[in-house]
């Protein structure tokens, strides 16, 4: 990653008010540079020049960071680690899940726990449909996955009780909030800042109003 990135990565994260140690940028800068190299031959994303990817990648991704509860967090439709490798760098503490049905997707991820030594995270391939629910999680992320009612549906079962489903969304998707079903559900739509970035972003929180 060229100095200037690294500058723009850093200064976005104290925007964000996270104090992130040196080897924590050294990590997401790494990380970044192993998604612009296996960018060129396996098409992971469609934004490919390196100062887009800092800001609406990384920063994206991190913007969610202090509206994050719980410790166990699953990633659904992770791609290339977006949110989860940012924001399990970020947060060591917490363990992460990231799951996704596309193997060559998979297959970077597990190049990137083992080269980064991300202890806190596992990667899993397969649909999120046939996940089974043995293993339920504080929280579950998503971000350019579904329609806000099918991350509901699938995801909601997979939540242990008071836990959270995150929805990372551009401009307030009203129509599909609308199709919540709102006597069960407590939604919260957050504005997110996302630094050196002039579009709108959104965090729909949705919580189970009477926990199992
Ligand atoms: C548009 S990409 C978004 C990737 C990443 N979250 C991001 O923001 O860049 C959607 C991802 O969801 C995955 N996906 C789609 N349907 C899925 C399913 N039913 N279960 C698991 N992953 C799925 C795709 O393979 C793809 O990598």
């Amino acid at each position: 990653m060229a100095e200037q990135h690294y500058q723009r990565l850093a200064s976005g994260c104290d925007q964000l008010g996270l104090s992130l140690s040196p080897s924590q940028l050294e990590k997401i800068r790494d990380y970044l540079g192993n998604l612009l190299k296996w960018n060129k031959a396996y098409n992971l994303t469609a934004i490919r020049d390196p100062g887009d990817m800092v800001v609406k990648h990384l920063l994206d991704s991190l913007a969610i960071h202090h509206h994050l509860t719980g410790d166990a967090i699953l990633d659904v439709g992770t791609g290339p680690g977006l949110p989860g490798i940012p924001m399990s760098i970020c947060d060591p503490d917490r363990h992460w899940t990231l799951l996704d049905s596309n193997g060559k997707k998979t297959r970077f991820l597990i190049q990137m726990k083992a080269e980064l030594m991300l202890q806190n995270l596992d990667v899993v391939k397969g649909r999120i449909e046939t996940l089974p629910d043995t293993t339920l999680f504080d929280a579950i992320t998503s971000r350019a996955f579904s329609s806000l009612p099918d991350f509901v549906d699938v995801c909601l079962p997979l939540l242990k009780p008071g836990g959270s489903l995150l929805a990372m969304k551009g401009v307030v998707p009203t129509e599909e909030i609308g199709q919540l079903d709102q006597t069960q559900l407590k939604i919260d739509v957050i504005a997110l800042n996302v630094p050196f970035l002039h579009e709108e972003r959104h965090l729909i929180v949705v919580k189970q109003k009477h926990s199992r």
